[in-house]
């Protein structure tokens, strides 16, 4: 099986990609994969890490208003799918799928137009502005909320879940612990503001650092690669407990999942499908800058099931951040109920039903 993949930009298109790849050579054990990227997505450090064949391809997304940028990023539209085309042809795939992102658009549409097999997964309940595009050219749209359901043509539609989940339940609690030296005794609260972290969180909880090292759990912060540093001139200033654990990214994160007892993190869909998998309960603070604010109708979609508390980031603050924590920790029987709750909306067998929408549209070959 010779599949083509694409996804970029941020880890909720990538890491879904990721697990898919292993499914796939779960099955065919001499699968030949090629993975097309930009040079600047978090793509071009996670994916050659995983020693997958990966090319890249110059793409920029549109403005939602009319300016000289989006004459380039047609430009490079159209220069990107002639890219596209010539490594497609070069690789001879099966089929071509595309996770989100910018990237997608050229890799994705050259395909449809050389006539191969293509699916795209949109992992949000509000699809973006690629895939709504490129939804008019595949041949399948695999999707994780019913709710995207509407936004595509109906009879390409098929729900898979983000394979993510699945890539979840293969954890290794244990590692996780141990790589983060993480107390066995206590429990454990991750704090991470989605694959590129968030200011405002690191904000919120830099404001109640010393707050933090009383607490009856462990907080493991996850700051985002490019805000390290300035949350660790912060956390210089005051004494450094032992109860916190400071990363910039988790390259892990499965294991890591694995090994704590509540999250409290952005609403981007692949972390939504990883924890509802576990059954983890979660404090949800959607970005506010996501197109159609898409975040908070994922969030919502836990929420209003009982897996989630929901907090805007305009009412969020250290104190909240401590305040919901103890609501979930120490509140009659809140962890169970939002255990129980978040597990019922997880799908495990998501790999392998996004696997079987790439042989489905192989074995019809349709294009
Ligand atoms: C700003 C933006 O446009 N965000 C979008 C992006 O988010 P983003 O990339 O932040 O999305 P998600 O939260 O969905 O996924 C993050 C992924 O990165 C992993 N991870 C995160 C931090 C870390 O230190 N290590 C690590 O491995 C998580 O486990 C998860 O697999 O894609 C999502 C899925 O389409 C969308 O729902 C989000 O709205």
């Amino acid at each position: 099986m010779r599949v083509v993949v694409s996804g970029g930009g941020t880890g909720g298109h990538i890491y879904p990609a990721m697990s898919l790849i292993k499914e796939i050579k779960r099955k065919h054990a001499d699968a030949e994969i090629l993975y097309i990227g930009t040079e600047t997505g978090l793509e071009a450090d996670i994916v050659p890490r995983e020693g997958i064949p990966f090319e890249t391809i110059r793409i920029s997304g549109f403005k939602r208003k009319l300016s000289l940028e989006n004459v380039k990023t047609v430009t490079r539209f159209i220069m990107g799918t002639q890219r596209a085309k010539k490594l497609i042809k070069q690789f001879k795939p099966d089929v071509v799928i595309g996770t989100g992102g910018y990237v997608c658009g050229p890799v994705v549409y050259a395909a449809a137009k050389l006539k191969i097999p293509t699916v795209i997964h949109e992992q949000n309940s509000v699809p973006g502005l690629t895939n709504k595009f490129l939804s008019r050219y595949v041949d399948r749209v695999a999707i994780c909320f019913d709710e995207a359901k509407s936004f595509f043509p109906e009879k390409k539609v098929v729900f898979t879940g983000n394979p993510r989940a699945s890539d979840v339940l293969n954890i290794d609690r244990e590692a996780g612990r141990s790589s983060l030296g993480l107390n066995p005794t206590k429990r454990t609260v991750l704090i991470v503001g989605g694959s590129r972290g968030a200011r405002p969180i690191n904000d919120a909880f830099s404001s109640v650092l010393d707050k933090w090292a009383k607490q009856n759990y462990q907080v493991v912060y996850v700051t985002g690669a490019v805000h390290y540093d300035a949350v660790m001139e912060k956390v210089k200033a005051v004494d450094q407990s032992p109860n916190i654990i400071i990363k910039p990214f988790i390259h892990n994160m499965p294991d890591v999942l694995g090994a704590v007892d509540l999250i409290v993190a952005r609403a981007g869909a692949t972390t939504l499908a990883e924890i509802t998998a576990l059954g983890l309960p979660s404090i949800l603070i959607p970005s506010p800058y996501v197109t159609n604010n898409h975040q908070e109708k994922n969030a919502l979609s836990l929420k209003t099931n009982g897996a989630a508390i929901v907090r805007k980031e305009q009412e969020m603050n250290g104190q909240t951040l401590l305040d919901d924590i103890d609501h979930v920790f120490n509140g009659n029987e809140k962890w169970q109920t939002m255990h129980e709750a978040a597990l019922k909306l997880g799908v495990p067998k998501a790999s392998e039903n996004v696997y079987n929408a790439l042989v489905d549209v192989i074995q019809k070959g349709e294009s």
